[in-house]
């Protein structure tokens, strides 16, 4: 059954046919309004978002899908500030993304999100709490480092594989490590492409009560690129691209703990 738009929460309107600005959280960690990306191949423009607003609000679970070549990498792109839009707005915290430097693009992106992958990309040699340390290695902090690459791992229970190499984990633990790995900065936004593409229904639903504890416990937003419905299923919102348009913005859950906004 299709479910309702969450019309109690004053935070988003109803799905519309086309989301507008009114479907964006007010208290968006990063949004984006009349978002277009164009890329140049061989002489040729394709417009892969053709004038799209989002939001994520902190512990938001938002579902991106849609057929393929709609947008969703790209727009998974420049969320994470791996890519800038050709035109529009996108704001991080009220920073215009188009004024950062390339250096302070990369410190913003350091600091504000995660990425977890279908295909986990851990480094085969490195064990599960040397994985997890990788994105801080070059901090100057390696004790502190060990201590919350540790607790991360203990987080997602595998507390007791933290000397083990990837070869010697099942997909489902290595995609915990990924995500513990994934949290070592602390991000507001972990962005998750397929993170549940690579394993069974079982191990996949296991991730998805991970994502959903790590949102609630520690007020990380999860955005997930997806193309299985029971991903979809278990997000606040789904967004769905069709030919670089959002053409849907739909609450899946009836009850948000926190009241409306004023
Ligand atoms: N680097 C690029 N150069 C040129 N065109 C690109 C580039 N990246 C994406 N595109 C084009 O932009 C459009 C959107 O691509 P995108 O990868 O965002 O879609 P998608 O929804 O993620 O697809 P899929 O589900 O197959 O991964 C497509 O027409 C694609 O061919």
């Amino acid at each position: 059954m299709a479910p309702e738009p969450n019309e109690d929460d004053g935070r988003w309107q109803e799905a519309g046919d086309h989301a507008t600005s009114e479907t964006i959280p007010t208290d968006a960690i990063i949004r984006g309004t009349d978002v277009v990306k164009e890329y140049e191949t061989g002489g040729q423009i394709v417009r892969a978002l053709k004038g799209v607003d989002f939001g994520i609000a902190p512990a938001d679970f938002v579902a991106v899908v849609g057929p393929s070549g709609s947008g969703k990498s790209t727009l998974l792109n420049l969320l994470g500030l791996l890519d800038v839009a050709t035109s529009g707005d996108v704001r991080l915290r009220g920073r215009d993304v188009s004024t950062f430097t390339d250096r302070e693009r990369t410190r913003k992106r350091k600091e504000t999100i995660g990425f977890v992958f279908q295909s986990f990309y851990l480094i085969p040699t490195l064990t599960a709490l040397e994985n997890v340390e990788m994105p801080r290695m070059l901090d100057r902090t390696p004790t502190k480092t060990r201590q919350r690459a540790r607790q991360l791992l203990e987080r997602v229970g595998l507390g007791d594989r933290l000397d083990h190499y990837p070869d010697e984990l099942s997909g489902g633990q290595k995609q915990r490590v990924a995500i513990a790995r994934s949290l070592i900065n602390d991000p507001d936004i972990v962005l998750a492409d397929e993170p549940t593409g690579n394993l069974d229904r079982d191990t996949g639903d296991r991730i998805l009560e991970l994502f959903d504890e790590l949102r609630r416990d520690e007020n990380v937003a999860v955005v997930t690129v997806t193309h299985d419905d029971y991903v979809a299923e278990a997000a606040d919102r789904v967004v769905t691209l069709i030919d670089g348009r959002i053409r849907e913005t739909e609450s899946r859950r009836a009850n948000f703990e926190e009241g409306p906004d004023p």
